[in-house]
């Protein structure tokens, strides 16, 4: 196991710069994901930090020692990648030993390995079958295995779980987030899907157009969105976002929104009367009946997914989603009411997109 470190690294293809100097400590055993829309730069990231692609300025320092100038075999390094890359013409066994063969491991060490790792994945009973002959989940399974199997300093995930189904990658997800518990081995993990980066990571970093927006745990990050950009990428469904403009005296802050709704805030939020605003309510804590601001409008839309209703309603002439309980009685058309406490209110500068 390892520690990470990025120092301000930077990253050109000719004249255009991808990655703007991006800097990261990640310590010795956690669980790092990298999150962001396409195109921010994730996989760029990743593949400096396993020596797949060159540094153009900065240093990536694993384990304490600075590695720009090593290959990827020399930096002690597993990536998982989407695609699995696994042998068509060799067994499970033989996938997963191959890069121990390759470095000289005697037979029955490969074999140890081979078996503890496929112990821990539910793989002994396909250890003979071909990739061929396994299903998608089976198949990243090994591809998983192969990793551990070289007991490397650190695992790198690129988007290891975008070519399956959606109830399989929810399965996938918690065998990844169990074997990191059980294994303990530092890991960095590339997404775009947000909710995995939250239940898996001990630390999310959001990436915008090569730049880090914020980093922090899961319920930072949640809880105190830096930005409008994080604050709309966390959380799903995503938060509702209008205008508005701080109105209000003295230790009682509003916002008021351009049909006159005034909508209380917390009396710490640094904002200034007439300041433009972006108003930030999450559609979990727009709740029916628990006090706080009274929002109401019409029903726009009900949707129903079981334990939860999603009910879209119109506030100032814009469609705000609320979640409510599935048992709550919504009806397309009618008055639509929820509350929401001054301290759930998130409020940005309009201009800067900066929370306040
Ligand atoms: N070989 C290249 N030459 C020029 N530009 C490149 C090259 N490879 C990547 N880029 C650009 O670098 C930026 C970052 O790409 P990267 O693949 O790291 O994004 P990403 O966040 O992983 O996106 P996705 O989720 O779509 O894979 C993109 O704007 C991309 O167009």
């Amino acid at each position: 196991m390892a520690s990470v470190e990025l120092r301000n690294v930077r990253k050109a293809y000719g004249s255009l710069e991808v990655i703007h100097g991006v800097s990261l400590s990640i310590e010795d055993g956690q669980f790092i994901a990298l999150v962001g829309p396409s195109g921010c730069g994730k996989s760029t990231l990743l593949r400096m930090i396993a020596g797949l692609e060159e540094i153009t300025a900065g240093d990536v320092v694993i384990d304490h020692a600075v590695v720009n100038d090593l290959t990827p075999r020399e930096r002690n390094i597993a990536m998982v990648f989407q695609s699995y890359a696994l042998y068509p013409h060799m067994t499970v066994a033989e996938n997963m030993g191959f890069n121990l063969r390759l470095s000289g491991a005697p037979k029955p060490v490969i074999a140890e390995r081979v078996n503890e790792a496929a112990r821990m994945l539910d793989l002994m009973p396909l250890l003979d079958r071909k990739p061929a002959q396994l299903s998608g989940g089976q198949r990243q399974r090994v591809a998983m295995g192969r990793a551990i199997v070289r007991n490397p300093a650190v695992f790198l995930f690129d988007e290891p779980l975008s070519n399956l189904d959606a109830k399989l990658r929810v399965q996938m997800r918690s065998e990844i987030k169990t074997l990191h518990q059980k294994v303990g081995t530092t890991s960095i993990y590339v997404t775009h899907d947000q909710i995995e980066a939250m239940t898996l990571a001990d630390r999310i970093v959001v990436l915008n157009q090569g730049r880090m927006e914020q980093e922090g745990t899961p319920m930072e990050l949640y809880k105190k969105p830096a930005n409008l950009f994080v604050a709309a990428f966390i959380g799903s469904p995503a938060m509702n976002i209008l205008d508005g403009t701080v109105d209000g005296e003295g230790g009682e802050p509003a916002a008021r929104l351009s049909d006159g709704t005034a909508i209380r805030i917390a009396a710490d939020r640094k904002v200034k009367r007439g300041q433009a605003i972006k108003v930030g309510l999450r559609p979990e804590h727009l709740s029916p009946g628990v006090g706080g601001t009274v929002l109401a409008g019409q029903t726009l839309l009900v949707e129903p997914t079981g334990a939860q209703t999603h009910v879209v309603f119109d506030l100032a002439g814009q469609p705000v989603v609320a979640i409510v309980d599935g048992e709550y009685p919504a009806r397309y058309g009618a008055r639509f009411e929820a509350n929401i406490p001054a301290e759930q209110v998130h409020v940005f500068d309009r201009e800067s997109g900066v929370a306040l």
